[in-house]
């Protein structure tokens, strides 16, 4: 029985719910179809648990945005469960969250988002990737792993200032284990744990959950360990020595604690690595299967960094076209599709529904980045959608990818210089074709928390700067 005044929705089946009306592999096409027939505000059961979903923009920016105090909790589930809470990424919506949002957005700027040093740390690693790349001209390679390394050291430089080499086996551990959790987080053991209570304390795989966060929490308090050993007081190199510097300042009532740092470290080293490779593995996808798109970009490079050793972030004010296919790429990657879901914090009132306190909300990013009337072509690849009739780059409100209202990304401002840089800076080095033996490409990706492209295989040529051509 659905609550008084509750969204309408799908019949539920006892102790199951709606759970076999999804197709587990890719349910975001049944999200759509749900949609279609019970509107934009809709619920579903996940067991005995009712879930609200919001469907498009509308919707979704009157929940986060104008009723933001109503909707910005996090739900109990297995992830949450998984790491009790800790951290920032599914803390309550209260002080510990409050305070730690504040200091990383805080201490994410002053080591330079918009400064230096954050810019220095980025092209310090593209210079490693650009050389092992190198090794591969003239013929293809699987860029997967390569990216996720990359990804994972510009973060951990921005933690602990230190990079791992590529194909470093603690690194290996590290993205293996990540990798497991987010798609184990949003596949059917997570839902099962969800749904039926009673099974949670039997050895089924999502206790591998468990396992891989507590190796996880081992390998990260030791890198805090070691860390402190070179650590000058009030002299911080990096993330991790300004929380430590906080630490001292702070009493003990404080929620700034080691094992609040040791979750702040994998929230951020977890948000931080699959979002931003599976976002640049899908621009590489399309890039390759649109190779006029590739060269105009190119073009527009070559014309604005010229001679420079490398690009600035502030040489997207003058790339309008590549800014606008960066943000298509992004549009289509819909890498975290599901957004991290949401929880009513008190008894609220949505479009007319009333939606009790505790009730899990599913923004579905997904239906905004493709929603028709929102779109010049929503079904498309075409960067045309964030360009205006002058040429000029031009954002629609409904390029919700970091999601929207005080639970946005955290790292918005750090993975768009990332997605910058690596892109303008592969793109002036090389040129990057699909193999003439690999098949259809296939731009279906995989599903889970973060969705990733198939794995596939690019060929790398070296290029010439355009007015050498
Ligand atoms: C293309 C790259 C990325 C995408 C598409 C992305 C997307 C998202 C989305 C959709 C959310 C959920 C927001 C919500 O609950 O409404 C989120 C949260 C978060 N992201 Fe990202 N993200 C990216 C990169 C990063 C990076 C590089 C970092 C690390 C610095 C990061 C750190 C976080 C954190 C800490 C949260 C939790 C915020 C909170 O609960 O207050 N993200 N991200």
């Amino acid at each position: 029985q659905r609550p008084k005044n509750f969204p309408p929705g799908p019949p539920p089946i006892p102790l199951f719910g709606n759970l076999f009306q999804f197709t587990l592999k890719n349910p975001l096409k049944d999200f759509e179809k749900l949609a279609e027939r019970y509107g934009n505000v809709y619920s579903l059961y996940v067991g005995m648990k009712p879930v609200v979903v919001l469907h498009g923009l509308k919707v979704i920016r009157e929940a986060l945005v104008n009723k933001a105090a109503d909707f910005s909790g996090r739900p109990q589930n297995l992830v949450r469960d998984v790491t009790r809470g800790k951290g920032i990424i599914l803390a309550d919506y209260g002080v510990q969250w409050k305070e730690h949002r504040r200091f990383a957005l805080m201490t994410l700027r002053n080591f330079g988002l918009g400064k230096q040093s954050m810019e220095n740390r980025i092209l310090g690693e593209l210079q490693h990737l650009v050389a092992r790349l190198e090794k591969h001209v003239g013929s293809s390679m699987y860029p997967q792993t390569l990216f996720h390394d990359a990804a994972s050291n510009i973060i951990y430089l921005v933690l602990f200032g230190i990079r791992f080499d590529y194909g470093d086996e603690i690194l290996k551990v590290y993205v293996r284990l990540y990798s497991e959790n987010l798609k184990l987080a949003n596949g059917t053991w997570a839902m099962i744990y969800d749904a039926l209570p009673m099974l949670r304390s039997l050895p089924l795989p999502f206790k591998k959950a468990f396992d891989n966060y507590s190796t996880l929490t081992t390998l990260t308090i030791n890198m805090i360990s070691k860390h402190k050993t070179t650590r000058v007081a009030g002299k911080p190199r990096d993330l991790v020595d300004c929380y430590l510097d906080e630490l001292d300042k702070r009493s003990s009532e404080s929620t700034f604690n080691e094992e609040q740092l040791v979750a702040f470290v994998m929230n951020l080293h977890i948000a931080g690595t699959d979002t931003t490779s599976n976002t640049l593995l899908t621009a590489i996808l399309y890039l390759m299967i649109h190779p006029h798109v590739q060269k105009r970009c190119q073009m527009e490079v070559d014309k604005v960094i010229g001679n420079k050793p490398q690009p600035s972030f502030e040489d997207r004010h003058n790339m309008p076209y590549t800014q606008a296919m960066i943000h298509e790429i992004q549009r289509l990657a819909n890498t975290v599709p599901l957004s991290v879901f949401h929880c009513t914090t008190k008894d609220t009132e949505l479009m007319g529904f009333t939606i009790p306190k505790g009730t899990t909300i599913i923004p579905n990013l997904s239906s905004v980045l493709n929603e028709e009337d929102q779109w010049k072509f929503s079904h498309d690849f075409n960067p045309s959608n964030f360009l205006n009739e002058q040429g000029e780059f031009e954002k629609p409100d409904a390029f919700l990818p970091f999601s929207t209202g005080p639970r946005v990304c955290l790292g918005e401002g750090l993975a768009r210089m990332e997605l910058f840089l690596f892109l303008v800076t592969l793109l002036r080095q090389f040129e990057f074709v699909w193999p003439e033996d690999a098949g259809e490409p296939d731009f279906n990706p995989v599903f889970g928390i973060t969705m990733s492209p198939k794995p596939y295989r690019m060929g790398v040529r070296l290029r010439q700067p355009a007015e050498e051509m």
